[in-house]
Formats: structure tokens, C-alpha cells, sequence
């Protein structure tokens, strides 16, 4: 069982090397997630998402930059640490729920063989019953997975995922190709992890019903965190090193190379962009 931790990244990039040609997937990002909050992450298809998520779990190491894990560095932690670090702290659910579970094995079977690695380090876990009731599974948790609708196997995945009590959960798309009701149920499930063991979430989602119901989103635009939701409010970001990402439809109206001038105001700043008439130089 891992109490909640802090998650900070800072000048975080990713770099895909495959032949022919590199693939910048993150570009510099700065992310701050306090201990015990739920954060989700928005973004266009491609944006860099899911290569966010996987880097915060400890699949692999970012080419540049640092994850802080509570008093963890993710990016040098040596492999026997990340390896605790993934059975005890943080729990990944990927992308679609088969994903997350041995197909042989009953939901109670998948969740008691996920928590072998944490036993095995000698973290105290959860009774397996516990985690099932925890998001409503126990009523088919011993039915062989094939017989399960896709609602019912993602909430498997999520018990999977709970199953080491983490510190953190890292869930990508957990409530995609769910009828609403098992959304409610899945969503239900995850806010209720965080409410009463405090973990730290991080949730990917497509889906704008259910970012309307978390506390705080981050949308990451072309691998940077391009802007953030505030109780329905968006506001962009300022970068570590200064820059400030146009919200999208203020992108297409500035295109690339526009020259602006920032004017004081009273209570904020103006953005003028340079016209004709305020380009013309004085007369010498
Ligand atoms: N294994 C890989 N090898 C090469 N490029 C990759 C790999 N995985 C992702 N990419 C590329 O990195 C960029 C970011 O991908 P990522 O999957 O992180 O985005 P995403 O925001 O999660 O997208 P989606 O919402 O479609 O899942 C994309 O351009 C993608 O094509």
C-alpha cells in the first residue's frame, strides 16, 4: 500500500527513434499534480497523451527532462527501483480493458495475481474481495471473462489496477466504447479511489462529459501542455522558460510569425497584434 504522492515534471521530452525518421511525441513538459488530486488529460489524437502517461508509470525513460515521484527521479532511477516502483506505486491501466487482464484467469484471479509483485516486495495489500467490492466487481468477479460486457471488464481493469493499493493510478481512456451507464460506473469508481484512499489520478480522456467532471484538466497540444481547465474555466499556460501557447482559435486567427505587442492594462495584459498601419515605420 502506498500513501499519495506528488507528481512534477519539468522540461519533459520524448523522442520516438525509428528508422528513417524521430518522432518528438513531448516537447518540454512542465506538470505539477499535488499529491491526492484528480487531473485528466485532454488533447487532440497524437498530442502526446498516452506517451505522458507511460513515462509518469515508469515504461520507459524520456529523452530529456524529469519525473519527480514523490522523492523519486524517474528518469535515473535505477532498474530494480522503477521496478518496485511500477508493483507498488504506480499502477498503469492502459487503453482498453482486455489490455489490463490475463484472459484465462477470473476478474478475482487477474486482481490477486496483481498484487504477487507487491507481496513479494513486501507491501502490505488490500484483500482481494476488498478491491473487487471497492468498484462494484464482486458480483462477477468468478465468470470467465469472455462472458463479461465491456463495462464489466473495465471495471476488472481498474480493480487490477487498484489491486496494489498505488499511490498513483495512470488511467488512459478508461471510460472509451462504454455505454453511460458503465461510464458513470468506471468514473464512479475512480473518483471514488481518490476520495477514499487519496490517490493521486491521472486520467486520459477523449470524452467531454467526463472531463466536465473533473476538478482540473490539462490539454496538451502538439506534445506541450497548451492550455488548462478551472471548474469549466480555460486559461493557458506559461511555460518554465516563458512562453504562452494560443488557445486554438486564436491560433487560426495569429497565424505563425504574426508580431504582437504586449500592452499593460489595468488588471492584465493586451495582445496587439502588428497591423499595416502600426508596421509602418516613423519618417526619419
Ligand atoms: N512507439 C512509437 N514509435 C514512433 N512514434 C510513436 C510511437 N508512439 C507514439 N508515437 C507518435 O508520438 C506522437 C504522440 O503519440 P501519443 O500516442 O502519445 O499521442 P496521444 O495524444 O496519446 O494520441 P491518441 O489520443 O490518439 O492516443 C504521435 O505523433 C505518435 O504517432
Amino acid at each position: 500500500m502506498s500513501a499519495a504522492q506528488p507528481i512534477t515534471t519539468a522540461g519533459l521530452v520524448h523522442i520516438y527513434r525509428s528508422e528513417g525518421h524521430d518522432v518528438a511525441a513531448l516537447s518540454g513538459v512542465d506538470l505539477v499534480v499535488p499529491a491526492g488530486e484528480v487531473v485528466g488529460l485532454l488533447g487532440p489524437s497524437g498530442s502526446g497523451k498516452s506517451t505522458l502517461l507511460a513515462l509518469l508509470a515508469g515504461l520507459f525513460r524520456p529523452s530529456a527532462g524529469k519525473i519527480y515521484v514523490g522523492e523519486r527521479e524517474l528518469s535515473t532511477l535505477p532498474a530494480k527501483d522503477l521496478d518496485a516502483y511500477q508493483a507498488q506505486v504506480a499502477s498503469l491501466m492502459l487503453q482498453g480493458a482486455r489490455r489490463n487482464l490475463i484472459p484465462y484467469l477470473t476478474g478475482r484471479q487477474n486482481v490477486a495475481f496483481a498484487q504477487e509483485r507487491a507481496r513479494a516486495l513486501g507491501t502490505p495489500v488490500p484483500e482481494v474481495g476488498e478491491v473487487l467490492a471497492s468498484v462494484g466487481a464482486v458480483g462477477f468477479a468468478d465468470d470467465p471473462l469472455a462472458r463479461l460486457s465491456q463495462g464489466q471488464l473495465q471495471l476488472l481493469a481498474l480493480a487490477v489496477a487498484l489491486a496494489p493499493a498505488p499511490g498513483v493510478l495512470l488511467a488512459d481512456e478508461p471510460t472509451s466504447a462504454l455505454d453511460h451507464v458503465a461510464r458513470e460506473q468506471v468514473l464512479a469508481a475512480i473518483l471514488a479511489a481518490n476520495a477514499t484512499a487519496g490517490t493521486t489520478v491521472v486520467v486520459v480522456t477523449h470524452d467531454p462529459e467526463v472531463a466536465a467532471r473533473l476538478p482540473r484538466t490539462i490539454t496538451i497540444r502538439d506534445g506541450r501542455i497548451g492550455g488548462e481547465g478551472r471548474s469549466g474555466e480555460e486559461y493557458a499556460v506559461i511555460t518554465a522558460d516563458g512562453f504562452l501557447p494560443l488557445p486554438g482559435h486564436i491560433r487560426n486567427a495569429l497565424p505563425p510569425g504574426t508580431l504582437v505587442r504586449i500592452e499593460d492594462q489595468e488588471g492584465g495584459y493586451l495582445i496587439v497584434p502588428q497591423t499595416a498601419h502600426s508596421a509602418k515605420l516613423p519618417d526619419p
